[in-house]
């Protein structure tokens, strides 16, 4: 570890910032843009942010004795964006909680500056070597499924909750049947009276089983176990016991801690995890401050899912911030670190899949809620027409062409057309 300050034992906040520093290979360095309150110039800020997410604070220190020098070091300023350099030794090893607590933690208060966003984290080795990673990415493809080339797709029925269990087992039944891999649960499904999960597991994978049977086809299920750590894990054995390939976490609800816990047991079990990221346009949505989604992606990476949300590149629903540029970095090369398959959702159907295809590839997941049960003729046309559309778009046919002979995919694009729906 290189020691970057003699500073101690009186710490300053400008003891923060070094201009000419170049950091070490082991050292974390985040991206922020900031905007200094009114009374602050720009470095003192940058140094603020520098100081409060390691060892400084507001006030000069005296240590007496001296302690382990670990102070953060700003050595970039280009207009409002600064690139912080961390110590190795300030972060305690696999443990997400606690390295957030730094880099992304009271900084994002602090009155030195009006807006804080941490737009990017270079992560250095021995660091990111700590965290587990994924244990199957983008092979669950493969590995579950027998998808080849093409995207695995899903669905989640709607509406998100009120289904009794076995509308909600049938609506599954139904678009396994249509032609897609995985039922998904809505991020607000989990154990309710009116759809218990223990309920709703058991039957869902009875009708898992009759649609494999059916079809020849590989399916599975992305069944919600969020809820406090110690209830995920025990969630997570009785979906193993079961026989599933899967459980699917709100990532950012439940929390890093939990989601490290959840990482712990499927490597156990054998289960692949699926992410999702509701609420995390509370972190990423305000562009000047906050938290970027490619940030929690690379947190979401690091702890280890398998799966993850990251947008439709602005053809769907919801704001994206960048879906190609995080897909992008959550294939990269990463020390050795195991891929995350990106998860396209909010708004898709089945007139959208070549846009959506030729934006961010074939190594995805497809999902779509409204844009299959919104169907005219029902959840299983549905079904078929998106599954249509995913294998038209592989081979390089146009949709339109395709939908001659799909008469499913023919209607889903007669109501929707090719529109981004709000
Ligand atoms: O319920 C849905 C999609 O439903 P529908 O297909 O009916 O829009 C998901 O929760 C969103 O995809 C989340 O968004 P994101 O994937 O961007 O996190
Ligand atoms: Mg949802």
């Amino acid at each position: 570890m290189t020691m970057n300050h003699q500073v101690m034992p009186g710490i300053t906040y400008e003891d923060f910032l070094n201009l000419d520093y170049t950091p070490a290979d082991s050292e974390l360095v985040c991206t922020f843009h900031i905007d200094p309150a009114a009374d602050m110039d720009m470095e003192a800020a940058a140094s603020r942010v520098a100081s409060e997410s390691s060892n400084g604070t507001w006030a000069e220190l005296q240590v007496e004795g001296g302690i382990t020098d670990l102070s953060a070091t700003t050595f970039d300023i280009d207009g409002n964006t600064i690139r912080v350099a961390y110590p190795d030794e300030l972060f305690e090893d696999g443990n997400m909680a606690q390295v957030l607590s730094c880099i992304a933690g009271n900084i994002m208060g602090m009155k030195a500056v009006d807006h804080i966003r941490l737009l990017d984290c270079e992560w250095p080795e021995s660091l990111t070597t700590s965290f587990p990673g994924p244990q199957f990415g983008s092979d669950v493809r493969n590995e579950i499924f027998d998808a080849g080339d093409r995207p695995i797709t899903a669905t989640v029925p709607k509406p998100k909750v009120g289904l009794s269990t076995d509308q909600h087992a049938k609506i599954g039944y139904e678009a396994w049947l249509g032609g897609l891999d995985l039922l998904k649960d809505d991020e607000n499904l989990t154990d309710q009276a009116f759809n218990p999960f223990h309920d709703r597991l058991t039957e869902s994978l009875s009708y898992r089983d009759d649609a494999q049977d059916e079809t020849g086809e590989k399916k599975s299920y992305l069944i919600n176990i969020t809820a406090d750590a110690n209830t995920m894990l025990e969630r997570a054995d009785v979906v193993a016991e079961q026989g599933c390939e899967y459980v699917m976490v709100d990532v950012v609800t439940t929390g890093w801690a939990a989601v490290q816990a959840v990482r712990e047991r499927c490597e156990e079990l054998g289960l692949a995890i699926h992410a999702h990221r509701a609420m995390h346009a509370a972190f990423d949505r305000l562009e000047d401050h906050g938290v970027s989604m490619r940030v929690l992606a690379q947190v979401t990476r690091l702890c280890g899912t398998d799966q993850l949300h990251t947008g439709t590149a602005d053809l769907g629903k919801l704001a994206n911030e960048d879906t190609v540029g995080i897909n992008e970095w959550l294939y990269s090369d990463l020390y050795g670190m195991t891929d995350v398959l990106p998860v396209a959702s909010g708004g898709l159907h089945p007139g959208l899949v070549p846009e959506l295809i030729e934006r961010e590839g074939t190594n995805i997941a497809i999902q779509a809620g409204g844009g299959v049960h919104g169907h005219p003729d029902g959840t299983r046309a549905g079904a078929a027409a998106l599954r249509q559309a995913v294998d038209a778009s592989v081979a390089g046919t146009p949709i339109e062409e395709y939908a001659d002979d799909h008469p499913e995919l023919q209607t889903a694009l007669d109501k929707w057309g090719t529109e981004t729906p709000r």
